[in-house]
């Protein structure tokens, strides 16, 4: 997961090749909540492992259940309709099919709890489900504004609740009130059916359907007459299936849908493959195929597999009532922008009170990319951008993973500018890993390399390994290469010099190197101490002056310019490894001062140094390395000097940092 501030994706040019994604979020917390309820263990494969999720994970366990992880599975042993825990604080994020669900079988489980959530999740109505409740005869309190969570649970004994009467629920503005009430009401229908009916016309119902289809898997048949009226029959109770598999998230597999609708066919690919979900899934967005096809998209799919080409081009527009897929149908509206005229999405009125005002900041970013949109209360139309006309944009996520997801098909257009996703961790919510997913199947105009060569001393490892960290970006320390080849050579008693320059370079070639985590591995050795040595950084300077060996080595340097981006430090980078590098920097700082560092930093571990020779030592190797006759240190000559003699490490890389915006600008505005 990227957890920066922002992550800046480079124009992509086409996209293919297989993804496997996460679990439903909408299956697991399901299946979560009814193993909890359920009697016996329940084995569940697959789980999503998401906020979301990890919410309503530890919120059973502060209730009481046993939870077991063995490899991909979890065992969830059922509380068989019994909290151990009768006094709970629940914290449920911004989990609407945790807060809700739970709401409903708290309150009729019988405790003292308080249920909360992030600030957002404080303005996510959940009114006409406590008002379902409280009909039934439940105790719930509002601990903030009325109508909204946080809420305060206590006990009620079964004996007072009035279940003779229908319980009447809204519909029209969560089908997850619905679901709360269909799948903790079972709870209380050991002697008698219970009657739901819903008030008002019910929104995403495909919604309610997965809660039907998992709770027949738990033993419960819910009696339905269309969608106004829900019978749970009496004597339910809810029996372990003892193993269920959730599919791949359908609204995850959106975005990879519109991928394979909206690129190039990448060399080598057929499409998009989709592993994990398909045409039998019981998720209602999967029929957000359907609208990907009425665009043009080429789908193929198998029970459990979807593969998607690009079809028509431009796609052809869409005028669609989204109600039935209020969570996929945001992709829509950025597919929307390559369309071949105006996209009318109608019916999304939901949007409004999800992880944001959906209507409005899919409005406000599609218009920041320079498209002309048009939000109503409950619709949006979008106008096509053409070539030319789009814009350089910080995308603002309002910690809604889908706004951060659809708006990386952005990355797609066709006037090849990048796109910056502002708090790119919000995907957190429901697919922890979506840019790593994305980055496996797309292929980049160019991945972006920031190049900062210097001379031994001078900071470029700090600075390098900070704009990184900053950035998202790949870290190659370049000199660590030359480093362990310098290591590997000794070892193998080779002379550093040119009589031996074939051999060092065959060994440099076959190198089983590896950076992890900031520790640089030879093979099973973690060798990161062993080639920080004085000693190992002169092998490295001999080494690097041998012809073959660069060469050797370029190949394996230019294979670490991998998606979203590389900081590259070391010597050459910008002048002979990545010429083509969109920013260059050459840092250098006087020998008194690089010797002074350099002085500190042994003296730090511990190890006793004298200035004058340290400093002697520094110029001998700055005159060898830029008077070699391959690639000698110097700046490219696009190359930016930035002389840190004064500066704090700090000030250096919010110098980059702006030299790159510089060169790659986003509006914010
Ligand atoms: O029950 C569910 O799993 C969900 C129902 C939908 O909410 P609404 O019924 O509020 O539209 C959907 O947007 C949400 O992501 C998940
Ligand atoms: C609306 C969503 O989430 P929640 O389950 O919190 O309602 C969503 O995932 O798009």
């Amino acid at each position: 997961m990227y957890a920066t501030h922002f992550l800046d994706l480079p124009p992509l040019l086409s996209a293919g090749g297989t993804v496997h994604l996460p679990g439903s979020k909408s299956i697991s917390n399901r299946v979560l909540l009814l193993a909890a309820l359920a009697s016996g263990t329940t084995r569940v494969h697959d789980l999503l492992d998401s906020d979301d999720t990890r919410v309503m994970l530890d919120a059973l366990r502060a209730l009481g259940c046993g939870l077991r992880r063995e490899g991909p599975v979890l065992e969830i042993d059922g509380l068989g309709g019994q909290v151990r825990t009768a006094q709970a604080s629940l914290f449920l994020g911004n989990a609407g099919t945790a807060m809700r669900p739970l709401t409903a079988a708290l309150a009729l489980l019988g405790g003292d709890f308080e249920l909360r959530g992030v600030p957002r999740m404080h303005e996510r109505p959940i009114g006409d489900l406590v008002d379902a409740l409280v009909q039934l005869g439940c105790e719930l309190e509002y601990l903030g504004n009325p109508g909204y969570p946080p809420l305060r649970i206590r006990p009620v004994a079964q004996a007072q609740l009035h279940l003779d009467a229908p319980i009447r629920v809204r519909g029209d503005v969560s089908s997850q009130f619905l679901t709360a009430l269909l799948l903790a009401l079972p709870l209380a229908a050991t002697q008698r059916p219970i009657v739901i009916e819903v008030v008002g016309e019910l929104i995403s119902k495909p919604y309610v359907e997965i809660t039907l289809n998992l709770l027949a898997r738990f033993g419960i048949a819910i009696e339905r007459e269309g969608w106004q009226r829900f019978t749970i029959p009496a004597g339910s109770h809810y029996q372990s299936p003892g193993q269920i598999h959730v599919e791949a998230d359908a609204s995850s597999a959106s975005y990879f849908i519109a991928l394979g609708a909206l690129a190039a066919p990448r060399a080598g690919h057929d499409g998009i493959r989709i592993e994990g979900v398909g045409a039998a899934s019981i998720q209602g967005d999967i029929r957000f195929v359907d609208a990907a096809r009425q665009m043009g998209a080429q789908v193929d799919s198998g029970p459990n597999w979807l593969q998607v080409r690009r079809g028509a081009w431009p796609l052809k527009a869409i005028d669609l009532d989204a109600n039935h897929i209020p969570d996929a149908a945001m992709t829509l509206a950025v597919m929307a922008l390559y369309a071949d005229g105006p996209s009318t999405l109608r019916n999304i009125a939901s949007w409004r009170v999800k992880e944001t005002d959906r209507i409005d900041a899919m409005a406000i970013e599609l218009r920041k990319l320079g498209a002309t949109v048009e939000a109503g209360p409950d619709f949006l139309r979008i106008e096509p951008l053409p070539t030319g006309q789009w814009r350089r944009a910080a995308i603002h996520t309002y910690d809604d993973h889908r706004v951060a997801m659809c708006f990386s098909l952005a990355a797609l257009n066709p006037d090849g500018l990048p796109v910056r996703i502002l708090d790119p961790k919000c995907v957190a919510k429901t697919f922890p890993d979506y840019f790593e997913t994305l980055f496996e199947v797309v292929e980049p105009v160019a991945v972006p390399v920031i190049c900062v060569d210097g001379p031994t001393a001078s900071g470029k490892g700090t600075l390098a390994a900070e704009l990184a960290r900053q950035l998202g970006y790949h870290y190659l320390d370049s000199g660590a290469l030359y480093r362990v080849a310098g290591l590997a050579a000794r070892r193998a008693h080779l002379a550093l010099e040119p009589s031996q320059e074939a051999a060092i370079a065959d060994l440099a070639r076959a190198l089983p190197l590896r950076f992890d985590a900031g520790r640089v591995w030879l093979g099973d050795e973690d060798i990161s101490d062993a080639i920080r040595t004085e000693a190992a950084g002169m092998d490295a300077s001999r080494v690097s002056a041998l012809p073959a060996v660069r060469e050797a080595l370029q190949a394996l340097q230019q294979g670490f310019r991998r998606l979203p981006g590389l900081v590259a430090d070391g010597r050459d980078m910008g002048t002979v490894i990545f010429p083509d590098a969109p920013l260059k920097v050459y840092l250098t700082a006087s020998a008194a001062h690089r010797a002074e560092r350099r002085h500190k930093q042994l003296i730090s571990k511990g190890i006793s140094a004298n200035i004058a020779d340290l400093r002697a030592d520094l110029e001998a190797r700055d005159a060898r390395d830029s008077s070699r006759s391959v690639a000698p240190l110097k700046p490219a000559e696009d190359a930016r000097l930035l002389d840190n003699s004064d500066q704090t490490a700090q000030q250096s890389v919010d110098q980059v940092l702006h030299w790159w915006r510089q060169v790659q600008p986003f509006s914010e505005g």
